[in-house]
């Protein structure tokens, strides 16, 4: 079930602007059905398979579906998602920023979530974006904008993991919104999809024709060896790392907080 409207406004953070800079109100393609892709996750740090995974969404909607990707996100997580060895949401929004700023997709950072006290359920982030675009903004060329989680398929495995996502959330992400999934080395999508049936419409699986075994935990490791990640990610991104200091020591982005991740900090 959405989110009351009242509720998420109520989480505007103090100073926020829903980020609208390459967000496309008129399609270039009237004909196709106006889509925005926002990808959840700690982004800690943000490297080029994150990146790849919005021009791989965006090849496969024009070649595969009627859809014209009009706005694409990044949404970092939060403090309050307390995973060991993340860097502050400040400084990862703040990568962010750097890495999409030569972007050819239509890709901007949403600093709503990752500004929020306590942990957010990515069902009502993603209502956050229904509200700012649908429902505040009228869509794109007056049409209502399809808002779909863009993930790699290592998140949609966790699906059907017990007590990590609530039942009622999978519905309303994968019933009323959708899910692009981008192939990732390692994960097992057949049996991941085979429990995903009943919303199989709406879940695209995204082969990838150069699979790349990239993880933000595989560059933290390195940094913490005192070892370069030239090349993994956009040279401003190394720089902001270098210049902060990031990643030297195990770091704990807020108080350990398991029952963040749990399907009691569900949306409803
Ligand atoms: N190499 C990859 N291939 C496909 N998808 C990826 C890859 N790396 C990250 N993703 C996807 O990007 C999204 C954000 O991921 P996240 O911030 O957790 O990155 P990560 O590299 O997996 O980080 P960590 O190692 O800290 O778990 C998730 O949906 C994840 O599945
Ligand atoms: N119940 C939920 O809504 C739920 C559960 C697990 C992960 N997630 C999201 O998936 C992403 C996972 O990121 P990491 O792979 O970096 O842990 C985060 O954005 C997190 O908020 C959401």
């Amino acid at each position: 079930m959405a989110t009351d409207p009242g509720v998420l406004d109520a989480m505007t953070p103090p100073g926020y602007t829903f980020p609208t800079i390459r967000l496309r109100q008129q399609q270039n393609d009237p004909s196709r059905d106006p889509l925005v892709l926002v990808a959840c996750g700690s982004f800690s740090p943000i490297h080029y398979v994150h990146l790849q995974m919005f021009a791989m969404a965006a090849d496969y909607a024009r070649n595969e579906t009627n859809y014209e990707v009009v706005g694409a996100y990044l949404s970092p997580v939060s403090d309050a998602y307390g995973k060991r060895g993340l860097a502050r949401a400040h400084h990862r929004v703040e990568m962010c920023e750097l890495a999409v700023k030569h972007a050819r997709q239509p890709l901007m950072v949403d600093p709503w979530e990752a500004q929020q006290a306590s942990y957010v359920p990515t069902a009502k982030v993603l209502d956050h974006f229904d509200r700012e675009i649908n429902q505040l903004r009228g869509g794109s060329s007056g049409k209502k904008v399809r808002i779909a989680l863009l993930a790699g398929a290592d998140l949609v495995e966790t699906f059907s993991q017990p007590n990590v996502w609530a039942l009622h959330d999978l519905q309303h992400i994968l019933g009323d919104y959708g899910a692009f999934v981008v192939e990732r080395a390692n994960s097992n999508i057949e049996q991941a999809l085979s429990s995903l049936r009943e919303w199989r419409d709406n879940i695209h699986y995204i082969p990838a024709i150069i699979s790349n075994p990239m993880s933000s935990t595989m560059l933290r490791l390195l940094l913490k060896g005192n070892m370069s990640i030239e090349y993994h990610v956009p040279r401003e991104v190394m720089d902001y790392i270098e210049a902060n200091g990031l990643y030297k020591d195990e770091m704990v982005a807020a108080p350990d907080n398991k029952k963040a991740k749990s399907a009691e900090g569900s949306s409803s």
